[in-house]
C-alpha cells in the first residue's frame, strides 16, 4: 500500500470536511457579513479553545519519542502561548469583551474542549497528530480560499491571514507529513481508525462554530 495515509483521510471524509468549510461562519466571512456579536462570540470561544490546544501539544510532547518531533511541538506550544494568546488578548481588550462562562459550558463548545482533551488524553502519539491535522487543515483550507476575499473588520481579517500565513502553512504541512510517515507503518485497522478520527473531529469543528451563533445556541434563550 504506497497511498499517502492523509490522501485516504480527505477523501472518505470529502463530505464532512466539505459541510465544515462551507459552514454558515465561513460563508459570513467570505460574504463579510459576519455580524460583528457572532465574531465576539467566536472570539471568546476560539481564545478557549488556544489554551485546550497547549494541553493537547503538552500531551503529544510527552507522547512523542523523537527528539525532532518534541523540538518542532514545543515550538508549537511556544507559538500558542506567546503570538496566538497574544491576538486575543489584544482582540478582549479592543471588542471590550471578557470570558464568559455560560459561553464556555454550551454543550457544543464543551463537546469540542472535551473531545480533543480526550483524544490527547487516551489516544497515542499519531492520534494527536490526526486530530489537530483535522483541525488544522481544516483552517488552513477555507483560509487560504478567502485569502483575496474583501474582509471588512480589521480583526476578522488578521484571523483569516494568520491562518494562510507561511508559519501556519508550514505547521498544516508538517502534520499532514507526519501522519504519512506514521501511516506507512500502521496496520490497516489502525489506518482505518484514523480516517474515523478525522471525520469525528470535522464534526466537533461544525458544532463547535454554530455555538457562535446565538440564536441557535441554547445559553442565548
Ligand atoms: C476551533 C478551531 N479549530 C481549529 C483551529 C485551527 N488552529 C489554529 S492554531 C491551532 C492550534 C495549534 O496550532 C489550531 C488547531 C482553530 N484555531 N480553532
Amino acid at each position: 500500500m504506497t497511498e499517502h495515509l492523509t490522501d485516504r483521510i480527505l477523501e472518505e471524509n470529502a463530505a464532512v470536511f466539505s459541510a465544515m468549510i462551507s459552514h454558515r461562519f465561513v460563508q459570513d466571512i467570505a460574504a463579510d457579513e459576519l455580524p460583528a456579536a457572532v465574531f465576539d462570540r467566536y472570539l471568546l470561544i476560539e481564545g478557549a479553545f488556544v489554551e485546550t490546544a497547549m494541553a493537547i501539544f503538552g500531551y503529544a510532547v510527552a507522547k512523542a519519542t523523537d527528539l525532532e518531533d518534541r523540538r518542532k511541538l514545543i515550538g508549537t506550544l511556544d507559538a500558542l502561548a506567546n503570538e496566538q494568546m497574544a491576538y486575543f488578548e489584544t482582540a478582549f481588550a479592543q471588542r471590550g469583551i471578557a470570558p464568559d462562562a455560560a459561553l464556555q459550558a454550551d454543550p457544543r463548545v464543551a463537546a469540542f474542549r472535551d473531545g480533543m482533551l480526550e483524544i490527547a488524553r487516551d489516544g497515542d502519539f499519531g492520534a494527536i497528530v490526526t486530530a489537530m491535522f483535522a483541525a488544522e487543515w481544516m483552517y488552513w483550507t477555507w483560509c487560504t480560499a478567502l485569502r483575496d476575499a474583501a474582509i471588512t473588520d480589521p480583526m476578522v481579517r488578521d484571523w483569516v491571514d494568520m491562518h494562510a500565513a507561511p508559519g501556519f502553512t508550514a505547521q498544516a504541512a508538517w502534520l499532514r507529513d507526519r501522519l504519512d510517515v506514521l501511516g506507512a507503518d500502521m496496520t490497516e485497522a489502525e489506518r482505518d481508525a484514523t480516517v474515523r478520527l478525522f471525520g469525528r473531529v470535522q464534526q466537533l469543528e461544525i458544532d463547535f462554530h454554530s455555538a457562535a451563533y446565538a440564536d441557535s445556541s441554547i445559553s442565548a434563550a
